[in-house]
């Protein structure tokens, strides 16, 4: 692994052989690329790039999503063994700053999964730690195995900001908390909201097309997006926030009129050049967190 410590001896535990190890990573790293794409393919997405259209981005197209995507690959596998070795945090930023450089080298420069390569990889580490301690993969084993083994090191990560982002301005123009705070607590909003509003979705008989817009609209009501406050400072955000409570209220994808609904919120952020990213990476965690426990 390039750039490893040379410390850190990666070998997996006595009771796995090399094959079971290999083919786990492999199946959580392949989920995870698949939920980036789930989140990509889903529509509408208010402001979002899909492959209908491309939101409020003119950088970027479902191509370059695809591009990074397919990037992004060894990353997954290689973070899922990190934690299957019980590998210390420096370990899992060396392997998110390199996936940033395949990101931006897949995509011509361009940001299209900073904030995912942080909130998938520290699951994909969690779920590799709790297969390695026998631990069963549910939601609440891997939140408490992400805390125990890294929450530490990520309330040191989230004050540590050495180069000037988007996040780090917007928090200190806006006090708008991001990516790292939401680290720092253990993402929270994967596990206690959007998870809760895909099961609850799913659970009253909805498709995971419309589990995840509720998913979606849960986390856009909830989240303090960076990525809006960089584009519309406060006011956006509060019409961010305003627009999905309103659809939340209506009942979500439950409403008849919903498609309708969620594509006049489309247009909407779009005509504002609102793009509400953090949210959609943490979707893309939400469907890797619930894939990785419905196959167990
Ligand atoms: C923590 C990160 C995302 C930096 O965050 P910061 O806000 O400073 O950077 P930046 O604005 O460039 O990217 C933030 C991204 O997070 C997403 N985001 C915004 N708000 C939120 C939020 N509330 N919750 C989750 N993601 C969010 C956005 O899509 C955005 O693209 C990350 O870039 C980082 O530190 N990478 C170094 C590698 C690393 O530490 N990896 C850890 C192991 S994987
Ligand atoms: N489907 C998606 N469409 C757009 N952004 C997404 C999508 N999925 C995740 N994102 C996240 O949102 C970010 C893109 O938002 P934004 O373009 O505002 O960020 P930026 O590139 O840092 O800023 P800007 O493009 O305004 O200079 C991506 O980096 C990614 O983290």
């Amino acid at each position: 692994m390039a750039g490893l410590s040379t410390s850190l001896r990666l070998e997996p535990p006595a009771s796995w052989n090399t094959e079971s190890s290999r083919a786990f990573c492999q199946r959580i790293a392949r989920l995870a690329v698949r939920s980036l794409y789930a989140e990509l393919a889903l529509y509408p997405k208010p402001g979002l790039v899909s492959f209908v259209d491309n939101g409020s981005h003119d950088d970027m197209t479902a191509a370059t999503f695809v591009r990074s995507l397919f990037a992004l690959r060894r990353y997954f596998l290689r973070i899922v063994q990190a934690g299957v070795h019980d590998a210390p945090f420096h370990v899992l930023k060396e392997l998110g700053i390199e996936a940033e450089a395949r990101m931006l080298h897949a995509t011509g420069g361009v940001n299209t999964h900073r904030g995912a390569i942080f909130c998938l990889g520290m699951l994909c580490a969690a779920i590799g730690r709790c297969r390695a301690d026998g631990t069963a993969p549910t939601p609440a084993a891997i939140h408490a195995t992400l805390l125990r083994c890294w929450g530490a090191a990520l309330g040191a990560h989230s004050g540590d900001i050495a180069t000037p982002s988007h996040g780090a301005v917007a928090l200190l123009r806006y006090a708008a908390s991001g990516a790292r705070e939401e680290g720092a607590r253990g993402f929270p909003s994967v596990f206690d909201v959007g998870l809760p509003a895909l099961h609850r979705a799913l659970a009253a008989g909805r498709d995971a097309r419309r589990a995840r817009v509720d998913a979606l609209f849960a986390l856009m009501a909830h989240v303090s997006d960076t990525n809006v406050y960089h584009r519309g400072g406060v006011e956006g955000a509060l019409t961010v926030r305003r627009a999905a409570r309103a659809f939340i209220a209506r009942g979500g994808t439950a409403a008849p009129d919903w498609e309708t609904r969620a594509l006049i919120c489309h247009r909407t952020f779009v005509a504002a050049r609102l793009s509400p990213g953090g949210a959609a990476d943490l979707l893309g965690a939400v469907c890797l967190l619930q894939a990785a426990c419905a196959e167990g």
